[in-house]
């Protein structure tokens, strides 16, 4: 995003008196993301990065904020959630839910080199890892079903080579069996703007707004077709060896995985072509809204259905 909503600094002090951070001192909205509305938030005592969220039910919003929290007691670089004064993550403010989390330090969207690759893969299996003790579950809220309904919404809008590819793809993901492969927590989103890097070590994963309950394998195949995508959509070879070998060296891949790996990039980039599409063709009102481009992941999907270079190509 985007800031769909205003905050005051009024209303943000009286907020903060509910928690144990010290007195407002600046606040300012953050244009990058997508979803919700985040300011940066500095008090007499930290920083710290406020979000209110805009869609996501709050029934839903305490899998993702004990999820970080959980993920930040395993030792990760993940914003923990700050606890209020009567010890609960979650609040309201303007009307919206609304959380404040620590900021971590580092900068977004740095080439993705391979040996960033590498400390990515190396991230993800351990975020995979930690995540194998998290007690609440949720299913991922990006999962089939969702595919369906976003797919009927924005069809109509596409000319018809593209409701081809559309028609076709959904028709294959049906038939591509899952069940066979492990399953476990998934931020779903590891794109190079939800990684902080602190010089060349990674300072923060940020944005679990998307995380559910999903094949890992699947969060594996989000990453890659981010990371190690070339312009126009192919895989860089150096880049996948990078960031699937350090997986690979945290959570082996099981052989149903390396069977299911074509599908499973396909179905990665199905799921972003769809989302931008529907922030494309059905935008929502705010007042500093980005939205991404649905075409580079079009492009993405039609390279992945013809060539996808086997899983950890060149590693043991
Ligand atoms: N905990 C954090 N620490 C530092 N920066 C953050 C943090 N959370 C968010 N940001 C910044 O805010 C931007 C938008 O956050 P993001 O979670 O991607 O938004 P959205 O929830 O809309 O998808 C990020 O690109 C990053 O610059
Ligand atoms: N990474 C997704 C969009 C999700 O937005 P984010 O800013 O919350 O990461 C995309 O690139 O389409």
């Amino acid at each position: 995003m985007s800031v769909f909503t205003p905050v005051t600094a009024e209303a943000l002090s009286d907020w903060l008196r509910r928690y144990a951070v010290g007195r407002l001192a600046h606040v300012q909205g953050i244009s990058a993301g997508v979803q919700n509305s985040n300011f940066f938030v500095t008090t007499t005592l930290g920083r710290y990065v406020l979000t209110l969220f805009e869609t996501i039910p709050r029934a839903e919003l305490p899998f993702y904020l004990h999820l970080m929290a959980h993920l930040a007691r395993h030792g990760l670089p993940v914003p923990a959630p700050i606890a209020d004064q009567d010890n609960e993550y979650l609040g309201t403010l303007s009307g919206k839910p609304a959380v404040l989390v620590m900021r971590l330090t580092g900068q977004a969207d740095l080439p993705a080199t391979p040996a960033r690759c590498e400390r990515v893969g190396a991230m993800l299996a351990g975020l995979h890892l930690a995540g194998l003790s998290y007690g609440r579950r949720q299913d991922n809220p990006r999962g089939a079903a969702w595919r369906s309904a976003t797919a009927a919404q924005v069809r109509p809008f596409l000319p018809g080579d593209e409701q081809a590819l559309l028609d076709a793809e959904l028709a294959f993901q049906v038939r591509v069996p899952t069940d066979a492969l492990p399953q476990g927590v998934i931020h779903a989103d590891l794109f190079r703007d939800n990684v902080l890097w602190d010089g060349e070590h990674i300072g923060g994963v940020i944005d679990f707004y998307f995380a559910g309950c999903d094949a890992l394998l699947f969060d594996v195949a989000v990453t890659v077709n981010d990371w190690c995508a070339l312009p126009g959509g192919a895989l860089d070879e150096a880049r996948c060896r990078a960031l699937l070998g350090a997986y690979h060296a945290e959570r082996p891949f099981t052989d149903e995985e390396r069977a299911a790996w074509p599908a499973m990039l396909r179905a990665a980039a199905l799921r972003f072509w769809l989302s931008r599409a529907a922030d494309f063709h059905l935008p929502r009102a705010g007042e500093m809204v980005l939205v991404k481009d649905p075409d580079e992941y079009r492009d993405i999907l039609r390279q992945r259905t013809r060539n996808v270079p086997p899983l950890v190509a060149g590693s043991p």
